[in-house]
């Protein structure tokens, strides 16, 4: 098996999207949440520094309600996400715990990246924790992150929100778990020919038309969205791996340097840009 250069990884961004973290009864999967306690502790007992950008609030308060389908409106999105994010952060908490590794709870909108001062004590904060050994759980604050006309707070989804934070924070890569095994020709559930692209080095427009959208409820912005967070991560030179977060343990396996998933990474080394604003 071909394999790829992961020797110098040491700052890492795990991205992992709601349809792995619950079950399709609507229930948290625990056994998922497990295994990503297990392994991102193994990679911090490594001596790798691990920020885990996690979606599933509202998923999780779905699944406390019994409800079956996203509502549309806003401010039941926003409860539900208020509801779910606290069930959220105590399975983790526990699951962490286990394995004897300490994390924090730190949940962003887009304003507050975009203004230079907010900025940087959230950068501090981040520098910090991982300086402490400590692993940020990183979420959109979606209690207040509504897209106002003149007021942008909200990053939209957590695809983007994790590539613009691997970017801020320097990290070395971008790991984004999913429910498919990485980016295809075209949308496997809907395409029986579609073939994995094992390696991307730009995002084009025929790739953006290739990138469907969300394949279960749980799911928001479909591979639309992962292609737009990968635009972001290759404008600024840094590398992602898209992969299936069904065993997150695969973690370890794209870390051994294994050609799993999608990896994006550029041909150059072009100096990196200091420009976070989503692509459109
Ligand atoms: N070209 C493509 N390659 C792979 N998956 C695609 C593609 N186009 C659309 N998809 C869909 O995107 C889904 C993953 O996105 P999403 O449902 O938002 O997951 P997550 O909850 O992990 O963010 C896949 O299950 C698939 O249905
Ligand atoms: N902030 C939202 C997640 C939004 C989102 O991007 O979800 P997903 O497409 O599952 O990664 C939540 O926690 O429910």
């Amino acid at each position: 098996m071909t394999s790829r250069h992961m020797g110098n990884v040491s700052r890492i961004v795990v991205k992992i999207g709601t349809s792995s973290l619950m079950h399709p009864n609507g229930k948290i999967d625990l056994q998922a949440i497990d295994q990503l306690s297990y392994t991102l502790t193994g990679l911090v007992n490594e001596g790798k520094q691990v920020i885990l950008v996690s979606s599933g609030a509202i998923g999780a308060g779905m699944g406390q309600l019994g409800l079956i389908n996203r509502p549309e409106e806003i401010p039941k999105q926003q409860a539900l996400a208020s509801i779910g994010q606290s069930e959220l952060m105590t399975v983790y908490q526990q699951r962490f715990a286990t394995y004897g590794q300490k994390i924090s709870q730190v949940l962003l909108t887009h304003d507050v990246l975009d203004y230079p001062q907010s900025r940087e004590y959230v950068h501090n904060t981040i520098e910090q924790l991982l300086d402490w050994g400590i692993i940020p759980v990183v979420n959109e604050n979606d209690t207040v992150a509504v897209d106002e006309l003149d007021h942008r707070t909200t990053f939209g989804d957590n695809d983007q929100l994790s590539a613009i934070v691997a970017v801020r924070s320097h990290a070395d890569l971008l790991i984004m778990l999913s429910d498919i095994d990485g980016f295809y020709t075209g949308n496997p559930h809907q395409d029986p020919h579609a073939k994995l692209i094992k390696e991307l080095h730009q995002v084009t427009d025929d790739s953006l038309k290739r990138a469907g959208g969300a394949g279960t409820v749980f799911g928001t912005g479909g591979m639309a969205t992962k292609l737009k967070a990968a635009a972001h991560i290759l404008r600024h030179n840094h590398m992602m791996v898209l992969a299936n977060g069904a065993n997150p343990s695969i973690i370890f396996n794209i870390m051994n340097g294994e050609e799993i998933g999608t990896l994006f990474i550029a041909e150059n080394n072009s100096e990196e840009l200091d420009d976070d604003r989503i692509i459109k």
